[in-house]
């Protein structure tokens, strides 16, 4: 049977096709799309090492894509993985420090964002036209940080598409916010909201399944999709990479085919992680996935007692894209552990909204076993930075960094990847303050002085970035959200 995808709320159990579920981005019940079944990867561990990225991506996501044709998936993860990326191989895995770090921050935008975002443009262009959509595809988009820059970077002036960011104007670097800033493209358009990260992602579900302005927008041919990894063509782009890791200890010698391996990931939005998750239901030998928190610790928690509570204060951190309480893709896992039970889904997330908490049953909690879970707080996570700076001069971004602190518990008798999520030029203030007490200037000031340090090349996008012309900030409330989107939709 070809894989579909149905909600994690949907009672009724109706399906779509992949194409249609990537160009609806989010279920019309509020859920998530999951397939209706995770594909066993059939293919030898040795025999899938032997491939390049591209090849890989072809293999793990073709059982996923169904109604994309070979030839169509091809050339999509052509255009998507190329000379866009500073490396041929797209995702190095290197070793540092007992560890080894898969450096997922070779792409435009210097974030591991890119691995799905240079390909989905690709998918939805192919989904519209395969579904006859004739409307203009409106792309929203909240961001923490990395998403919004590597959205925008990916479907700038993508035909038939309008792609609009919204982030905490308060909440993100400096750097993150130039990146958005700078971006070209008519079709992209970016504004800062007074409030976090939670109210941006919430706001945007909601005016999702705002039925009114959908019709609205609909009869001046708009429909939504989304560039998070709520949208399923964002999450299974990621599965990708966990394979391609593996494969490379397996070609390094550091392993042998079928050894079970740890994963620590910095998160967040729980999509990062949940692809994973998806990796080792596929048959890929992972022993632990290694949730690693920030002080946002809302999943640490979680996993340690069953009980999710949203209500404790958001602090905003040195790394930014994690700073979430709301983490929206662990709906998904919340499925899966209910063993694909909509109703228990739905119930926890309606008392999520309602009571902002929920506790999962002791059988649920049985099978958190695939996955460990910590924090580094803000100290931990300098820290971090420069114990691995001070082992080989290798400087870690601080979501790299809190993840490499939370593996050290892991790492001893079991080989572990740390998925290092983006360049530390996106955070110069933070990386520059771990290593040391000479007060830095602001601006591009602070990249110079940090290369002096650390003596990594720029990347192109921080090459890019320091001649851009940067745009005015549009700063709006959290409740202006959809008159935003009017405005840019309708040229106000
Ligand atoms: N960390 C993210 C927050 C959104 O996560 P996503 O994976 O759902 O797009 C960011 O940097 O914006």
């Amino acid at each position: 049977m070809e894989i579909r995808y149905q909600s994690t709320r949907d009672l009724n159990a109706k399906k779509v096709t992949a194409s249609q579920a990537i160009l609806q981005g989010l279920s019309p019940d509020g859920g998530l799309y999951v397939p209706t079944e995770i594909p066993a990867i059939k293919t030898p561990l040795t025999e899938l090492a032997k491939l390049s990225y591209q090849e890989l991506a072809f293999k793990i996501l073709k059982p996923y894509l169904p109604d994309f044709s070979d030839q169509e998936l091809q050339t999509c993860l052509t255009a998507a993985y190329g000379s866009n990326f500073d490396t041929s191989t797209i995702a190095p895995l290197t070793e540092h420090a007992n560890a080894f770090y898969l450096e997922l921050f070779h792409g435009p935008t210097i974030a591991f964002k890119d691995l799905a975002l240079q390909l989905l443009p690709h998918l939805m262009t192919v989904a519209a036209r395969k579904n006859k959509l004739k409307a203009e595809i409106v792309i929203l988009t909240a961001t923490s940080g990395d998403t919004g820059k590597a959205a925008m970077e990916g479907f700038a002036d993508v035909p038939q598409t309008k792609i609009i960011v919204f982030y905490p104007k308060d909440g993100v670097s400096p750097i993150q916010e130039k990146q958005m800033l700078t971006q070209k493209g008519q079709n992209t358009s970016v504004f800062g909201i007074a409030g976090n990260f939670d109210q941006a992602q919430t706001n945007v579900k909601n005016i999702f399944n705002d039925q009114e302005f959908k019709d609205y927008l609909a009869q001046h041919n708009y429909r939504f999709s989304s560039a998070n990894s709520i949208n399923i063509g964002r999450l299974l782009p990621q599965i990708v990479y966990y394979f391609y890791a593996y494969g490379q200890l397996l070609n390094a010698g550091k392993i042998t085919a079928g050894q079970a391996i740890n994963f620590s990931v910095p998160t967040g939005n729980f999509g990062d992680i949940l692809a994973g998750y998806y990796a080792k239901k596929m048959g890929l030998p992972i022993k632990k996935l290694i949730c690693a928190s920030n002080k946002n610790h809302v999943l640490t928690d979680f996993f340690n007692s069953g009980t999710y509570d949203k209500q404790r204060p958001f602090y905003v951190t040195s790394s930014p894209s994690m700073d979430i309480l709301v983490s929206s893709n662990l709906e998904r896992l919340l499925y899966y552990l209910s063993d694909r039970n909509p109703q228990t889904t739905r119930s926890l997330m309606e008392q999520l909204q309602h009571t902002g908490n929920y506790q999962i049953s002791a059988a649920m909690k049985t099978k958190l076993t695939d996955f460990a879970a910590g924090f580094a707080d803000e100290n931990q996570t300098a820290a971090e930075i420069k114990r691995v700076f001070a082992v080989d001069g290798t400087t870690l971004d601080p979501h790299t960094a809190v993840a490499s602190y939370v593996a050290q518990e892991w790492l001893h008798d079991t080989p572990t990847v740390i998925i290092a999520t983006a360049s530390p030029y996106k955070f110069p203030q933070a990386v520059w303050s771990a290593l040391t007490t000479i007060p830095l200037a602001d601006g591009q000031q602070a990249l110079a002085e940090l290369q002096k340090l650390i003596k990594l090349p720029y990347p192109p996008a921080i090459k890019q970035l320091l001649t851009a012309t940067v745009k005015d900030r549009q700063s709006i409330a959290p409740t202006k959200m959809k008159s935003a989107i009017v405005d840019v939709l309708f040229d106000h």
